[in-house]
């Protein structure tokens, strides 16, 4: 099976660097500068310093070569994936087109899959997620995957399985999808609970509520619950909102903090904290932590003040 990564970031080049363990891989960077840098240098000095890319990926700028690809990972940050997809989707029909974006688009407020199915209507959607660093990954240290398919789909599970990546398999694309998205939303809570001082007591409360809050939110738009039980909702969400490494952690530690954190950063939290509140006030669905983070992130609230309204909560039955 040939497979491309699509998205030159931390993620697609932690991804490509495991996959060519199995075979030969094409990395696609939109920016033909860098395209060009990592292909002479051997590494992602801008996005993923220090890990080199074996000589059996090929880096490239141009769409079309990549697009020849069966299977093509697409790793670009969720807000711009409707974008990229839109621009390319005369050359992604009629392949799999595996997701390993976190987020809900903020503009149509749907996952990677819907907008997989949107504008790529002929491709198969499908999704990687789950507990993973890019550093993690491109070391060759152990990590669990979640793969999501519509159709339980062996083989692809045994091409990006690598010896340092196992993969476990599901059909159930909505958990895989929200439990990804969701947890990026939490930690960046937790972090904001860290970084104001509130204590590790708290972030347990948090964590625990806040798993709670991403099982009705992902049940009620038709996820299996075992599906957020797993590696894309539980195992995800301990990750990220335990580990300085993570970026959503890390932008609510110094939220948390009063202090100020670099734009350039990619934080798939914020935008979908927002998306997330938005459809919860739709649906009718009780999301208090997640509603709290976003009015957090948009200053419409303040640390002392989002405390005081999640503790002054009525007490209930857990
Ligand atoms: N970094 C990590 O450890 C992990 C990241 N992810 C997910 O992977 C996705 C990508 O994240 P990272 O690679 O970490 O981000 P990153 O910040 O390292 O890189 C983002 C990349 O996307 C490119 N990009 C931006 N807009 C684009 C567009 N319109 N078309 C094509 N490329 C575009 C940028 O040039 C950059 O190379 C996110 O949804 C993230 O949640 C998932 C698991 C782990
Ligand atoms: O998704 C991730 C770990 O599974 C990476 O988290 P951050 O985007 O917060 O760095």
């Amino acid at each position: 099976m040939s497979i491309s990564v699509l998205g030159a970031g931390a993620f697609g080049t932690a991804l490509a660097i495991t996959l060519a363990q199995n075979g030969p891989v094409t990395l696609w960077a939109r920016d033909a500068d860098h395209a060009e840098e990592m292909q002479r240098t051997r590494e992602n000095s801008r996005r993923l310093k220090g890990p080199r890319l074996p000589e059996n990926i090929s880096v490239t700028a141009e769409i079309a070569l990549a697009a020849r690809s069966e299977t093509a990972l697409l790793a670009v940050p969720m807000q711009r994936t409707g974008a990229f997809l839109a621009e390319h989707a005369g050359l992604l029909q009629s392949k799999t087109l595996v997701s390993c974006s976190k987020g809900i688009d903020l503009q149509t407020l749907q996952g990677p899959s819907a907008l997989i199915r949107q504008f790529c209507p002929d491709a198969v959607p499908a999704l990687l997620t789950g507990p993973s660093f890019a550093a993690d990954i491109a070391r060759g240290l152990p990590t669990a995957l979640t793969l999501a398919t519509p159709e339980d789909d062996e083989a692809l599970q045994q091409a990006l399985s690598t010896p340092s990546l196992r993969l476990y398999r599901t059909t159930d694309l909505t958990g895989a999808e929200l439990g990804g998205a969701l947890k990026n939303v939490y930690a960046i809570g937790a972090g904001v609970v860290i970084g104001a001082g509130l204590g590790d007591s708290a972030r347990a409360a948090l964590m625990t509520r806040s798993f709670a809050e991403m099982v009705r939110f992902a049940v009620a738009q038709g996820a299996r619950p075992e599906t957020l039980s797993g590696l894309s909702g539980f195992g995800d969400l301990v990750l990220t909102c335990t580990s300085p490494l993570s970026r959503n952690f890390r932008f609510g530690l110094a939220l948390g903090a009063g202090e100020a954190f670099d734009p350039s950063v990619t934080v798939e939290g914020v935008a979908t904290a927002k998306a997330v509140s938005i459809l919860a006030e739709k649906r009718k669905i009780d999301m208090p932590v997640a509603s709290m983070i976003a009015a957090l992130t948009e200053a419409r609230i303040s640390v002392p003040e989002a405390v005081l309204t999640l503790l002054a909560r009525p007490l209930k039955q857990e």
